[in-house]
């Protein structure tokens, strides 16, 4: 039985193979046509499906490699090693959540461990294995780059100038967390759920996987099970790209299957506002009866303090914040 059909979830998966895709050297090319073209693609890939593919994004493959490799290797560490980084609070620069044998509502069985790292605007990582805290640092910065100017696309996309989400959300000192996701093989541990369905916080999550598939995005009331391209990132829509663009862009709902021999690591990215940025609908989008707001203002630091709280009771923070039209 797949993991939700005792509750009357959607069931139906297939693979899908019209997932957009978009050129990242495209939009940095310089060729006006060129980016104008790129830029309503990445608007009709948010609107449509809220996330996509991004090829040709820059990033060395031989450095996300040994990004594998390194945390493959911490969390191959002992128990006690990784004892020293146990997750806390919320805000913990480093939080390690080691080996859970969770029970959710349903009863599935969960099992992913994850180290959590807060990177931007303080860079933090641990000093173990070595070489780790260098290698991360190299990569966030390049995988904020890269964030920072799909955002540019996507202010655009709405009909905005470049800069413009970027100077209303504070994004000089985003917030900016790594979280490194190991789930082990099905062979190992038989748990086939390795992470609830959920949407991420901030504005656009990079996630890259080391080949082995497993994530699922819910899209027309069906989950599809992305396939692994090769050296491309996928991107989704987060929260307050959906809040921010007053609903047009979905933050998506996404979870992770495992049905692999073979373990799997993720290198996730998000990427949201400062902490301080109070977060509402912009207001170039909204106007008085015709297009009113969607949901309540909030700060950001205190939607990440929300969410925690919530997610425990199985709820989701726009159950707080969104105005019912
Ligand atoms: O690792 C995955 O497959 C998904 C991870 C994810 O959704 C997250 O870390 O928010
Ligand atoms: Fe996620």
């Amino acid at each position: 039985m797949s993991p939700n059909e005792s509750n009357g979830e959607p069931t139906s998966i297939e693979v899908q193979d019209s997932i957009p895709v978009i050129d990242y050297s495209l939009l940095t090319s310089g060729v006006a046509n060129e980016r104008s073209k790129v830029v309503q693609d990445i608007g009709k890939a948010c609107e449509d499906w809220g996330c996509f593919m991004l090829v040709n994004h820059g990033i060395p493959e031989t450095l996300i490699q040994e990004m594998m490799d390194l945390s493959d290797e911490f969390f191959n560490m002992t128990k006690e090693e990784k004892l020293e980084f146990e997750a806390h609070g919320v805000f913990d620069p480093i939080r390690c959540t080691s080996r859970l044998n969770l029970v959710n509502q349903n009863k599935d069985m969960l099992w992913r461990e994850c180290l959590r790292l807060i990177v931007h605007p303080d860079f933090n990582c641990p000093k173990k294995p070595l070489g780790l805290s260098e290698l991360a640092s190299d990569y966030v910065k390049r995988t904020r780059a890269v964030a920072m100017e799909l955002v540019k696309g996507v202010s655009e996309s709405l009909g905005f100038e470049a800069s413009y989400m970027n100077h209303e959300l504070n994004l000089d000192a985003s917030f900016q967390l790594l979280a490194i996701n190991y789930y082990p093989s099905i062979l190992e541990f038989d748990a086939s759920l390795g992470l609830v369905q959920h949407t991420d916080h901030g504005l656009l999550t990079l996630l890259y996987e080391n080949g082995v598939s497993g994530l699922e995005v819910l899209h027309n009331g069906k989950w599809v099970g992305i396939g692994s391209v090769p050296n491309a990132f996928f991107i989704l829509s987060a929260d307050h790209l959906e809040i921010f663009s007053n609903g047009k862009y979905k933050g998506k709902l996404h979870r992770t299957v495992m049905k692999d021999e073979r373990k799997r690591i993720t290198l996730v990215n998000t990427n949201g506002p400062s902490l301080d940025t109070i977060v509402g609908p912009s207001t170039r989008l909204v106007d008085g009866e015709n297009r009113p707001p969607r949901f309540l203002p909030m700060k950001y630091s205190e939607y990440l303090e929300c969410q925690t709280r919530l997610v425990t009771a199985g709820k989701h923070p726009f159950d707080e914040i969104r105005i019912h039209i």
